[in-house]
């Protein structure tokens, strides 16, 4: 939502009701954010359908406009792409440090043109996030890379890279993905051994394929990469967002109710059902729906969770999941097995009457019989996301802060939680009041 001449400021919850009713999944962010600098790839318009609006994905949608991509709205979610005037290999600073995503400019223009120019990447704070694995996939493909000048410049020898073995030294989403999107059109085959294996590296293989890439593989460990001459344009249309409806199913367990989570791929969320069902969630899957239920009267069950590359627990679920734990009966354990530091929330949630000691990568969870309603801010995307679970099971009004946080990642959240009964509104704070109050 934007509103002419205010500041959005903050999320109004009024909790402790349980949730009933549908609610729909939008296009999954990390697919789409690698999808949207992949159609640079493509020789021709590509449709790209489900694609969520969120902040990431317009940032990224401006990037390559700044590029020189032609950037048509279709509809609502849909949008046409056509990268084939782009000439611009060098993808500006102030926007490439909002996001991560932005790196995968450096193996989409990479492919392209045999050169990019990128800023280092921003993203969530979640400790060190170096991009070394990317690199050394573009270095074993016969590219020249180095920082200068607060660029990532990388240059292909030849002006084309060459496909080669890349073994990745640790499990990594962007790396697999950036190695992708730079095999895709290299000279000979590129094959990624111990690569990543989530949903959007699987999305991310299908839309390149669907434009005539041929990528075996994807979602196994071993993924091989021919490249081609030429990749064609296309219509695609990205999977739903798995954590989006995980973020939802650890809303009802936390807060209660029975709620339909429409638009979703089950198989993706077995990681985080087979959780919940240990918490005591009822949980009845459809051909693309789940149905989340849990007695507001009973309380959940304790469990332990370490978070791991998938099909593990994903790590973006991790907080969301911590407060619906903070209300169990009973110790839990959660073990962060992917970034150094994913509990900055933890003091956040402590004013809401949450019990939670953080020891280094482990946090043990005493679960309380209720929480209560505070100002929190959102420290992060999925720290945000926590808060407003927290702020929905909590009795009375937690307000959330930085909610630009949430809105990288999450597509109507208000209107989407309303919709299940939720008590939740978005106030702005309008620029002339705000000016008065740092007067006052
Ligand atoms: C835009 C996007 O899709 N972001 C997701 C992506 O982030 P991102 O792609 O940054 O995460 P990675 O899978 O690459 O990181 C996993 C681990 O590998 C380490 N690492 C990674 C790359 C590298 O070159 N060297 C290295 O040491 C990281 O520090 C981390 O400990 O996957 C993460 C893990 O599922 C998710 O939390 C993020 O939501
Ligand atoms: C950490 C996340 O995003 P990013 O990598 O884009 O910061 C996330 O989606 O939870």
């Amino acid at each position: 939502m934007r509103i002419e001449g205010a500041v959005l400021t903050k999320y109004v919850i009024h909790g402790g009701k349980p949730l009933y009713g549908d609610i729909e999944i939008s296009g999954a962010k990390n697919a789409a954010v690698a999808i949207i600098p992949a159609a640079l790839l493509v020789d021709g318009v590509c449709r790209i359908e489900n694609i969520p609006q969120i902040s990431d994905v317009t940032l990224i949608l401006k990037i390559l406009q700044e590029l020189g991509a032609d950037v048509r709205t279709v509809d609502r979610t849909t949008v046409d792409i056509d990268c084939t005037r782009v000439r611009n290999a060098r993808v500006p600073d102030v926007m490439a440090r909002k996001i991560r995503a932005s790196y995968y400019f450096i193996g989409a223009l990479l492919g392209r043109f045999g050169a990019a120019q990128v800023p280092p990447p921003g993203g969530c704070h979640l400790g060190a996030r170096p991009i070394d694995q990317h690199i050394k996939g573009f270095v074993a493909m016969g590219a020249d890379v180095d920082v200068r000048g607060g660029y990532i410049n990388a240059s292909a020898k030849d002006g084309r890279l060459q496909g080669a073995q890349v073994y990745l030294d640790i499990v990594s989403v962007g790396a697999t993905m950036n190695i992708m999107l730079a095999a895709a059109l290299a000279d000979g085959m590129t094959v990624i051994e111990n690569a990543a294996k989530e949903p959007h590296i699987v999305d991310l293989a299908n839309f390149l394929n669907s434009m005539g890439a041929d990528i075996m593989g994807a979602g196994t460990d071993v993924i091989k990469i021919r490249g081609v001459e030429r990749l064609g344009g296309g219509v695609y249309s990205i999977i739903p967002d798995q954590i989006e409806a995980g973020t939802y199913m650890a809303a009802v367990a936390a807060a209660g109710g029975e709620v339909r989570i429409r638009n979703v791929i089950p198989k993706h969320l077995d990681c985080i059902t087979a959780k919940l069902e240990e918490m005591g969630v009822e949980i009845t899957e459809g051909d693309d729906s789940v149905l989340v239920r849990r007695d507001p009267a009973r309380r959940l069950s304790r469990t332990n969770i370490k978070t791991l590359p998938y099909p593990g627990f994903p790590t973006d679920m991790q907080p969301q999941i911590a407060v619906a734990l903070c209300l169990a009966e009973g110790t839990s354990v959660i073990t962060e097995g992917v970034w150094d530091s994913r509990y900055r929330y933890v003091d956040e949630i402590h004013r809401l009457g949450a019990q939670i000691q953080v020891d280094g990568k482990v946090a043990v969870i005493e679960g309380v019989d209720r929480l209560t309603g505070a100002p929190v801010q959102a420290c992060d995307l999925r720290a945000g996301a926590a808060m407003v679970i927290a702020g929905l099971a909590a009795h009375g009004t937690t307000e959330v802060d930085q909610i630009q946080y949430i809105e990288r990642g999450y597509e109507d959240i208000v209107r989407k939680l309303s919709g299940l009964g939720a008590d939740i509104r978005v106030v702005v704070t309008p620029e002339e009041e705000k000016a008065q109050a740092s007067v006052g």
